[in-house]
């Protein structure tokens, strides 16, 4: 698979008549980027402008130069997958059926899936360890159970682009690791954009954008001083920044000062 290059120029979205994004720009290269930003930033509204979900008043969004508003739906779909923040479960599939969807983009009409379909669900499946409720319905599902399958979904595209929406909810602690190192390891070859309210596990990602009030704050690697003032500044007094640990920067709540 081909990593895909995405261009968001100058996006400016309204929504209820309120400016939500304001003139946003970014490139997002293969790797891993996570947007941060307080609540009601824009972070939400930004990834599904740049899925092509929501048209912006302003701007455009490029997938490799070509126009993700002008871009059939099914090549999007092949191009581009979301995982939304919280996705309302209807119906009655089971947790495989839930994974197949995601490769609705690459069946003819009314074409049965093929052999590599079926490897590919079966590999997203593995991949979020979700292959044990593969008969249950979505419905019965808890919520860590749940966001593991859809976000198989997301996976079993194949989309070089992957854009997830506070991926680790619902998530415990050991398989918030396990989603961690399964971004790491999906940077290498796709364009990998998540938002995330989770500070040091944003500081993995080879990038950090930080968005607030619908403007674009900052902009760079996780060792950058510049970022960790736009951090600090955009969340208050809550944080602080600690560069010395293990070389890697972490995110501290200060609880008590
Ligand atoms: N359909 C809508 N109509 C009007 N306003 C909206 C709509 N959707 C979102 N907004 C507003 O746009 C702003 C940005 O919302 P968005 O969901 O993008 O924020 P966010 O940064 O993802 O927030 P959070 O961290 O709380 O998930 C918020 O003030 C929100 O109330």
């Amino acid at each position: 698979m081909k990593p895909a290059r995405v261009e968001a120029r100058d996006l400016g979205v309204q929504l209820g008549g309120r400016a939500v994004l304001r003139g946003v720009s970014c490139l997002l290269q293969p790797g891993w980027t996570a947007i941060v930003g307080p609540n009601g930033a824009g972070k939400s509204t930004l990834l599904r402008t740049l899925a092509g979900l929501l048209p912006p008043q302003q701007g455009d969004v490029e997938v490799d130069a070509q126009s993700v508003s002008r871009m059939p739906a099914r090549d999007r779909a092949r191009r581009i997958a979301w995982l939304a923040q919280s996705s309302a479960v209807t119906g009655d599939l089971t947790a495989r059926e839930t994974v197949a969807l995601g490769r609705l983009a690459h069946l003819g009409l009314f074409a049965a899936p093929t052999r590599a379909d079926e490897d590919a669900v079966d590999a997203a499946m593995r991949a979020t360890e979700c292959e044990a409720w593969a008969h249950r319905r979505l419905q019965a599902l808890s919520g860590g159970e749940r966001q593991r399958v859809l976000l198989a979904r997301a996976l079993a595209t194949g989309a070089p682009v992957l854009l997830l929406d506070e991926p680790t909810t619902h998530l415990d602690p050991p398989h918030q690791v396990a989603l961690a190192r399964l971004m790491r390891h999906l940077a290498a070859t796709h364009t990998l954009v998540s938002v995330l309210h989770d500070l040091t596990l944003a500081l993995r990602a080879d990038r950090v954008l930080v968005l607030r009030d619908g403007l674009l704050q900052a902009d760079g690697a996780p060792g950058d001083a510049g970022l960790h003032a736009a951090l600090e500044a955009s969340f208050g007094h809550a944080i602080r920044i600690d560069a010395s640990r293990g070389g890697r920067p972490v995110a501290l709540p200060r609880l008590d000062d």
